[in-house]
């Protein structure tokens, strides 16, 4: 893992520029999921898709951006597949931390995010809550890895509507950290709730093996 914390500002223009790039993608990856123009138009889109991949790659970092200090002094990581606005992948989920240090977040799933016909896909739904109950961990002042999540899906979460996830430290025992946190409807009615123990890895400490000998994670 590389935490390359250094400030960025000579990179601000760049990383504006990508985080657009970014937003389109995403638009993009919508349009794909839904479009329904004749195979000619889809042959032609591709190609075009190809071309601009090829153009991009022709500089090529080895790994998407990590945890970095932003100019305004706030850490960021704009390369995360959570909260990246550099990754086209991420919502990009935009978390807050209130007074009481919980996590709260307004989001609206895609139509990408699809599994069951016309609910989000479960695995998405535990990806942001996974971060989310992370988030809640740290700022706490326990961050740590996931070692277990545990979801009770509740309800169907749908794509295109308002929604808000929270999550809260609950509790600690050494090393291990417990958070709690859900998806709910805007007028409180949970879809998802999510229990999460996060752990301060050994290797953080310099007490046992770190992730070049295990599969790089986090
Ligand atoms: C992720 C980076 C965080 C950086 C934070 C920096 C700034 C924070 C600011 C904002 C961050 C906001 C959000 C981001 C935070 C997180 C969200 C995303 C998190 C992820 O997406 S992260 C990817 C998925 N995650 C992994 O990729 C973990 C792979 N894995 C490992 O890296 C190791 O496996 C590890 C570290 C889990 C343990 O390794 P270890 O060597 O440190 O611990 P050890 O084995 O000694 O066990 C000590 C005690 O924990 C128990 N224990 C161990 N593992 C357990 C498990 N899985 N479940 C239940 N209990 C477990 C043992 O039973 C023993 O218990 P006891 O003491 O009672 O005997």
């Amino acid at each position: 893992m590389t935490l390359d914390l250094a400030s960025t500002e000579d990179a601000e223009p760049q990383l504006a520029a990508l985080t657009d790039l970014s937003r389109r993608v995403r638009d993009l990856i919508d349009a794909v999921a839904l479009t329904d123009v004749p195979e000619g138009e889809l042959a032609a889109a591709a190609a075009e898709v190809a071309a601009l991949t090829e153009r991009l790659n022709a500089v090529r970092r080895d790994s998407p951006r990590s945890f970095e200090i932003g100019p305004d002094g706030a850490p960021r990581n704009l390369g995360n597949a959570v909260t990246g606005s550099a990754n086209p992948h991420a919502l990009p989920l935009v978390a807050e931390v209130t007074p009481e240090r919980t996590v709260r977040a307004e989001l609206s799933f895609r139509p990408a995010h699809e599994g069951p016909p016309g609910t989000v896909h479960g695995g998405v739904s535990a990806m942001i809550l996974d971060h989310l109950l992370g988030h809640a961990t740290a700022v706490a002042g326990f961050p740590g890895m996931t070692g277990t999540l545990t979801l009770r899906y509740r309800r169907r979460v749908p794509y295109g509507e308002p929604l808000v996830a929270t999550a809260e430290y609950v509790r600690s025992e050494g090393r291990k950290h417990w958070s709690e946190g859900r998806i709910a409807l805007p007028d409180g009615t949970v879809l998802v709730e999510a229990s999460g123990l996060f752990i301060a890895p050994s290797w953080w400490s310099g007490q046992g093996p770190g992730p070049e000998s295990a599969g790089e994670a986090g």
